[in-house]
């Protein structure tokens, strides 16, 4: 395989706003086969294949090495796995797509301002009421890994696909770790961002997969485009 693959999302919000970046950077996307075609091209750069996918499906392809350059979002990479952000190289923020994966609690939990009140509460829940605080999310990885970052081991993780914010109230969960950019769905469901409670800010990406084969001519190729789309150089 000479040529480059690039990954873009096919649906959701990234999708339009990428097309809008490549056309905006003199390559626009095209896609010979029709709207329901899973292969599309780039005008002006024959090398370069490009493939349709949901942006997770993105992060998990970059971090194998089975596409060789993507648009996805920052926590996606570092949700597929721990060490996602090792098996890529984050080639070049691209101004949309931003979110912040947050830590947030009941309003009515007024004590409660930051990580380290959490472990006060998940023992507390452990030792009185003989349970575990549980945790709703989509983000077991990012969850997992911050919260032993600050000592907290006494908890249950409540996977969530959609709604999250809705848990606390319905008693599904005591606390979630969600995606916010606005605030409005945490406020609508009176919850509130512990203040360190920010896990990870995100936005879209061009990320380039270090697990690819980069021998031969795809790496010059590699570095051209990149250099054409504005994006800093893979070390
Ligand atoms: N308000 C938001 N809610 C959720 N994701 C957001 C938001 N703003 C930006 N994003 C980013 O969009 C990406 C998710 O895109 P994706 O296409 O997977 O989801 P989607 O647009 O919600 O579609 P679906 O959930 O139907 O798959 C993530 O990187 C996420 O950080
Ligand atoms: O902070 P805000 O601006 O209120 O945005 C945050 C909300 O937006 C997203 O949900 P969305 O309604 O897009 O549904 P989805 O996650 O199922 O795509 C996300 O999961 C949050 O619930």
């Amino acid at each position: 395989m000479t040529g480059l693959t690039l990954a873009v999302p096919s649906k959701g919000r990234l999708e339009e706003l990428t097309r809008e970046f490549f056309a905006g950077e003199g390559l626009a996307i095209t896609r010979p086969g029709g709207a329901r075609s899973y292969l599309g091209a780039l005008e002006g750069a024959p090398e370069v294949t490009v493939r349709f996918l949901p942006a997770g499906e993105i992060a998990r392809e970059l971090i194998r090495g089975t596409v060789d350059i993507g648009v996805t979002g920052r926590d996606l990479i570092h949700e597929t796995s721990e060490s996602g952000p090792q098996a890529v190289h984050f080639a070049r923020a691209l101004g949309f797509g931003q979110a912040n994966v947050v830590v947030a609690v009941p309003d009515a939990w007024i004590d409660v301002t930051h990580m380290h009140d959490l472990a006060d509460v998940a023992s507390d829940l452990r030792s009185r009421r003989k349970r575990w605080m549980r945790i709703a999310t989509k983000y077991i990885t990012i969850t997992r890994q911050h919260f032993a970052q600050a000592g907290i081991a006494e908890y249950r993780i409540v996977e969530s696909l959609g709604a999250t914010e809705a848990a606390p109230a319905s008693g599904a969960a005591d606390i979630i770790v969600d995606i916010t950019t606005t605030g409005s769905t945490l406020a609508a469901n009176q919850l509130r961002v512990l203040e360190d409670g920010v896990l990870l800010e995100s936005e879209a990406c061009l990320v380039v997969s270090r697990t690819a084969k980069w021998g031969g001519k795809r790496k010059a190729m590699l570095d051209a485009l990149l250099r054409r789309l504005g994006a800093e150089a893979m070390g």
